[in-house]
Formats: C-alpha cells, structure tokens, sequence
C-alpha cells in the first residue's frame, strides 16, 4: 500500500489532517468512509479534472458500497463567480444533501473555493473533504478554510471562512497536470519560503526544478513543509485578524493584475502570486527595508526555473499605474481606506505594515509598466 504523510491542523474544535501521497484518491473510502453517517456523497469538480480524477474516486467509493453523485463545471477562473456557485448549491439541494453529509471538492484551487463555500452556506453549514488536484490547491488553497468566489469588484470578495474535514493531496494528480499549472502552483510553494523560512527558499533554489520535474521526493517536501507552514498560522489566527495575512505575499499586487486581465488564461493566480512576490520584494528593498540583492535573488530563481516575473510577462494590455492602484483598493487587508502590504526585511521575513507611501507604491507600478 502506498505510504502518506499527514499534517496536521489543530484548530480546537475543527482540527483535521492532510494526508499528501501518491494513491490517496484510490484509497479515499478508507480516510473519507469514517465522516459518513449515510454511505453517500455529493462531489464537485471540473471538466478537466473530471476526465482523469473523477472515475478512480468513484470507483474507490462505491466498491466500498458508498453512493457518488458528481456535479462537473465549467474549468477556469471564470467559474467561480456567481453563476456555476449558484448551480453548484441549487444541485446540492437537488440531491437533498443534508447537514450531516459531505461535499467532496475534487480539483484545483477554484473548485476548493466555490465548493467550500458552498458547503459553508448550505443548509448553514456541512462538511467538506479537500481532494486538491494541482500544485496551487495541494499546497495552499485546500488548506486553512478560505472558501469564496469572485465578485464582480474583485477576486474572492464574498466568501466565509469554513474548514474542511479532510484534506486528501494526492501527488499521483500531479503528474497529469500541464507544465503551466505546475508552474503556477510553485508561485504559492515559493511564497511560503519568502514569508517565513529562508533555509526552505535555500532549498527550493537548489531542488525546485526537481519539484517541477517529477522528482517525487522533493514533490512530498515541498509539499509538506508548505502545509506546515499554513496550518501553523492558521491555527495561530484562523480569521486573519493579524499574522495570517503573511500568507498573502504577493497577492496585493497578484489580485489587481488577475482583475486587470479579467480572470482569464492571459495570467493564472498562481503566476500572479511569483509576479507579486518579486513585486513585493522590490517595494521592500525601495522602502530600504531590504537590500537589492533579495529582489534580485527572486526574480533569478524565478527566471531560472521559467517562471513568469514581471509585468512584461503578462501577454496583451494592462491599465496604467493609477488603475492598478485602484484595483488593490479593493483588498481585504484594507483597513479604514488604508491599504496595508505584506512587505519583507529579507528573505524569509515577511511582516504586514500600512506604512507604505502612495508615490512609492505608484513609481514600482509605473517602473515595472515601462519594462513591457
Ligand atoms: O489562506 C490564506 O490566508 C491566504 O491568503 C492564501 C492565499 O494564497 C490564497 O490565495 C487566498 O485564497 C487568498 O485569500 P484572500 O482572502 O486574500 O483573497
């Protein structure tokens, strides 16, 4: 049998592990059996992740005699608005899914977020399992309880802050997923050791290629220690009342750049996450909070590795400085109309600080337009 290991997240009262191996979806009866009072569930996914995850969790659950009814959406970011979220719980209903049921999502980091909140809102409130499938949802998304959709003023405005029961990461998913998704996801790994941990950003520059590559080793670590990292600050500030924003590095800039392309492939979260990372970095060492050589020092993994790094990157037009400045306006970490940043001393050290000026803010914008 394939070996797994498990992380756990200790919220008092809503503690629950994530399990990360290869094989997991093929023995999800045995870890996602024990939640059920009725042998049944209801599993959301996508059209995509349908055509290569959805049959072996079907058959793993019902040879084990527990009942599977799937709702396939749209693939994309586009899916999570409104629209599929409202058919996602109007069929919830449908199949009389009860308090004491469990919506499995099974996909990437939009299906985690629409189908957990879901479940947050359904009959107020029902379990959920995680079976992220890609790189972003396994390391990050699935993980900590932010489940939501995007509004048409920004990415993830309406949500609610629900745990999941299980998180079942199986690296076996990743190796259907594309170069591009892959990629992607490493934005949301590399951010766990430029916000907390430098000896783990050491190593990502010496075995993220191997992560990208295939290598299951440094696929399982990499993994790991990002889950470990997320569930030791979400279990320190569960609702983001203070150090859970650190999880945030890079977003402030990556969710105006995903509103600016309009949720579309011309820039996945995940890119947006390593763009805004190095953005974050290079208004730190503007502030004189860092020196030049730690954004230089990411923006030289990213390019080793091909990944995206800069505006330049991101095919087809943007609006100028002041409307991206606007767009971040609309962040949560917004506090009485005052914009606050997850900023760096160095590698590794993250904190949240509104002491940011407006022209610091609107120069790095209007440099890095120009660099297109
Ligand atoms: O879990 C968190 O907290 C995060 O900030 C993780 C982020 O990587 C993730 O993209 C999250 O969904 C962003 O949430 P938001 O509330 O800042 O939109």
């Amino acid at each position: 049998m394939p070996s797994h290991e498990t992380v756990h997240v200790s919220l008092p009262g809503r503690a629950y592990d994530i399990l990360i191996g290869p094989g997991l979806i093929e023995r999800a009866a045995e870890t996602i059996g024990p939640f059920l009072t009725q042998p049944r569930v209801a599993v959301l996914t996508d059209e995509h992740v349908a055509r290569h995850h959805l049959e072996p969790l079907r058959a793993a659950l019902e040879g084990a005699g527990i009942a599977v009814s799937a709702l396939v959406l749209p693939a994309g970011e586009a899916t999570k608005g409104w629209t599929e979220f409202s058919r996602a719980t109007e069929w919830l209903l449908a199949e009389k899914i009860e308090r004491n049921d469990v919506v499995v999502a099974l996909g990437g980091g939009v299906i985690g977020d629409l189908a957990g909140f879901a479940a947050a809102v359904l009959r107020r409130g029902v379990r959920f399992v995680q079976v992220p499938t890609t790189l972003l949802a396994q390391v990050d998304s699935s993980v900590g309880g932010k489940t939501g959709i995007n509004a048409a003023a920004g990415k993830n405005l309406v949500g609610a802050f629900h745990q999941p029961s299980l998180v079942l990461a199986d690296t076996g998913c990743l190796d259907t997923l594309a170069e591009r998704d892959l990629k992607a996801g490493y934005g949301e790994v590399l951010k766990y050791g430029l916000l907390g941990d430098a000896d783990f950003f050491g190593w990502l520059e010496g075995r993220g290629a191997a992560v990208l590559s295939g290598d299951a080793d440094a696929r399982l670590r990499a993994i790991r220690r990002s889950c470990e990292m997320k569930a030791e600050i979400v279990v320190r500030d569960e609702t983001e009342q203070g150090d859970r924003a650190l999880l945030n590095l890079g977003h402030t800039f990556c969710h105006a750049l995903e509103a600016a392309t309009e949720y579309s492939d011309r820039l996945l979260h995940g890119e947006g996450v390593a763009i805004g990372c190095a953005m974050a970095f290079d208004l730190s060492a503007r502030l004189g909070l860092c020196s030049q050589e730690e954004p230089s020092r990411v923006r030289a993994h990213l390019a080793d590795l091909g990944l995206k790094a800069g505006l330049a990157d991101i095919e087809g037009a943007l609006p100028d400085a002041e409307a991206l400045l606007e767009l971040m306006a609309q962040d949560k970490k917004v506090i009485d109309g005052q914009l606050r940043f997850v900023l760096a001393r160095g590698i590794g050290e993250a904190f949240v600080t509104s002491d940011v000026p407006r022209e610091t803010v609107l120069a790095l914008l209007t440099d890095a337009l120009a660099e297109r």
